[in-house]
């Protein structure tokens, strides 16, 4: 057991006896060395079945106006603990002490009267209502009279909440007419009407573009300063050590690490995440989870540069799309970057049939007729979408029939369904991907959310998918676990298959991609190469500045 190792243990060994002693004593730093933390969730526990998604974890928040980082590999029980946290489980064991005194949180409704909110992670609002009204959304629409509805106080109101997050926006705007960044404002601005003191933040920059996230950063740290203390679950380090003033990391249900910030590095943070042993395999690999010269993909190229994989020619949907032209080559990696709304997501929905665009798909030179996603998908075509809720799981059905539905039903790989063949790459998808689950045959609604991305990734994977639409492909997924895929992406590539990748993370396109791709309102403005190819350059074209 290393050091970092001894001293994260012991941090939830502490906890349980009370001792202070030497490493311990570090390792405790998120805990104010006089007063009585404002939060403390203490030994809590909660399993499902035969599965212990907590263990005895721990999470202290110092003081008011606190900046806490919650982070752990997929499945480590972030959410479960947040569920608790939030009223929306029941611990089998433990105890929630706010302001020196233990608390019960039997219901959402509970926790929001002791000042806790949770910021969901798929937003609540409803779209076709104004931002007032979804401020004070079942809450307290201020009233003049019993029944009266006084919008006047209300929209001045939510204008006043608004502003106080840094958002200058008409309270009478419908909320669906927000970028993604405003709409979550919207919702911290709903808890905050509730005089939420405490705010649950689960992954809330994983839709954000990075103008987006700096906007919500800066809404947390005015929330700070007026003393709302913020939890944040994020998979990305370096948003973590940029805004949080404390973090708490989970290893399979405990808490192994907790303390200030200035205590951890990026390293740090891994190592007490995965365990020495795994960290340490990670960094002997880390070499092969880059992305290798573009030698690789321009030998590819020019072997098979007369016939690309994937040929777009005239790409186009009104509104959306404007005459994308776009080729891909065999074992090519190609990223597609752009802001939010600028037509990534729209152009992988054309390529896959399941929105109507005009222009031609050409695969391997013949030209994809039927444009729908079935034909797609006969054709060799994988599809990953953004959105976990769209994804096309099954989530009654098993981790293992999920994992091999495309290559048994579609790609026509496995004759024998429930077979050996079958089994063997459902065992090889778990062991490479990682996925956290009670078994291959347990239903993928019981995985957390990473471990259903993973699930939902890895069956066009194991499909052998000859080429491979990716929308926010590790979207919500560990840093861990992320370096894993994109060696397997790569290890796709290098194996023939064509990649077209959209993430709103421009260095996941730098460590992935051979080209970068840059659209603005629906067109290509650039086009770019590994070696030209910059967070800079990427943001320079997506803005429109270039
Ligand atoms: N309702 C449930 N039924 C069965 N198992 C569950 C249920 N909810 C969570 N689990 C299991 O508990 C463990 C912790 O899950 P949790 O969602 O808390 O993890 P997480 O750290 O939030 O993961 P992620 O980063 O993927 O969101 C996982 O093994 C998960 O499969």
């Amino acid at each position: 057991m290393s050091a970092t190792e001894a001293s994260a243990r012991s941090a939830s060994g502490a906890a349980a006896t009370g001792a202070a002693t030497g490493a311990a004593a570090t390792a405790r730093g998120a805990e104010a060395p006089h007063g009585a933390p404002q939060l403390l969730l203490d030994d809590v526990r909660k399993r499902f079945g035969g599965v212990h998604a907590l263990r005895g974890a721990r999470l202290a928040l110092t003081r008011p106006g606190v900046v806490h980082g919650l982070i752990g590999a997929n499945g480590s029980g972030k959410s479960t603990l947040l569920g608790v946290l939030s009223g929306q489980q029941r611990p089998d064991a433990g105890r929630i002490v706010l302001d020196g005194a233990e608390i019960a949180l039997t219901s959402p409704l509970a926790a929001l009267r002791h000042g806790i909110a949770m910021v969901s992670q798929e937003t609540a609002l409803a779209p076709d209502l104004s931002i007032a009204e979804n401020v004070f959304l079942g809450g307290r629409l201020v009233r003049r009279r019993v029944r009266g509805i006084d919008w006047r106080a209300s929209n001045a109101r939510a204008a006043e909440l608004l502003a106080s997050l840094g958002l200058d926006e008409d309270p009478a705007t419908p909320v669906g007419r927000l970028r993604p960044d405003r709409q979550q404002m919207v919702e911290i601005a709903r808890a905050l009407s509730q005089e939420a003191r405490i705010l649950i933040l689960d992954e809330p920059t994983s839709s954000l573009g990075d103008d987006e996230v700096q906007a919500l950063f800066a809404a947390v740290r005015r929330l700070r300063a007026r003393g709302v203390s913020t939890i944040f679950v994020s998979h990305r380090l370096p948003e973590l050590l940029a805004l949080a003033d404390e973090l708490t990391v989970l290893r399979d249900g405990e808490t192994v690490a907790a303390g200030p910030i200035a205590d951890f590095d990026a390293d740090r943070i891994v190592e007490a995440m995965v365990g020495p042993a795994v960290a340490e395999r990670a960094r002997a690999r880390s070499g092969a989870a880059t992305r290798p010269a573009a030698a690789t993909a321009g030998s590819t190229t020019t072997t098979t540069a007369s016939v690309p994989a994937l040929r777009l020619r005239g790409v186009g949907a009104p509104g959306l799309l404007r005459e994308v032209d776009l080729d891909v080559a065999a074992g090519e990696v190609v990223g597609l970057a752009g802001v939010v709304g600028a037509g990534r997501s729209e152009l992988l929905e054309a390529i896959f049939g399941a929105l109507p665009a005009s222009g031609t798909v050409e695969l391997h030179g013949s030209a994809l007729r039927a444009r729908d996603p079935r034909a797609a998908i006969a054709a060799g075509v994988g599809y990953l979408p953004p959105d976990r809720k769209h994804q096309g799981l099954v989530l009654q059905r098993s981790v293992a029939d999920n994992l091999a539905m495309v290559a048994t039903r579609d790609a026509g790989r496995l004759r024998a369904p429930g077979g050996a063949a079958e089994r063997a790459l459902v065992g090889e998808a778990i062991a490479t991907l990682r996925i956290v689950a009670a078994s291959p045959a347990a239903p993928v609604s019981t995985l957390s959310g990473g471990n259903q991305q993973k699930v939902a990734l890895g069956r066009w994977i194991a499909a052998r998918s000859r080429v491979l639409l990716l929308d926010e492909p590790t979207r919500g997924v560990d840093v861990a676990a992320k370096a894993e895929i994109h060696r397997l992406l790569r290890a796709a590539a290098a194996d023939g298959a064509a990649l077209l990748v959209s993430s709103s993370e421009t260095e996941e396109l730098l460590a992935l991609c051979d080209r970068i791709v840059v659209l603005a309102r629906g067109e290509v403005v650039a086009s770019l190469t590994a070696e030209e190819a910059s967070e800079e350059a990427v943001a320079r074209f997506a803005g429109g500045h270039a």
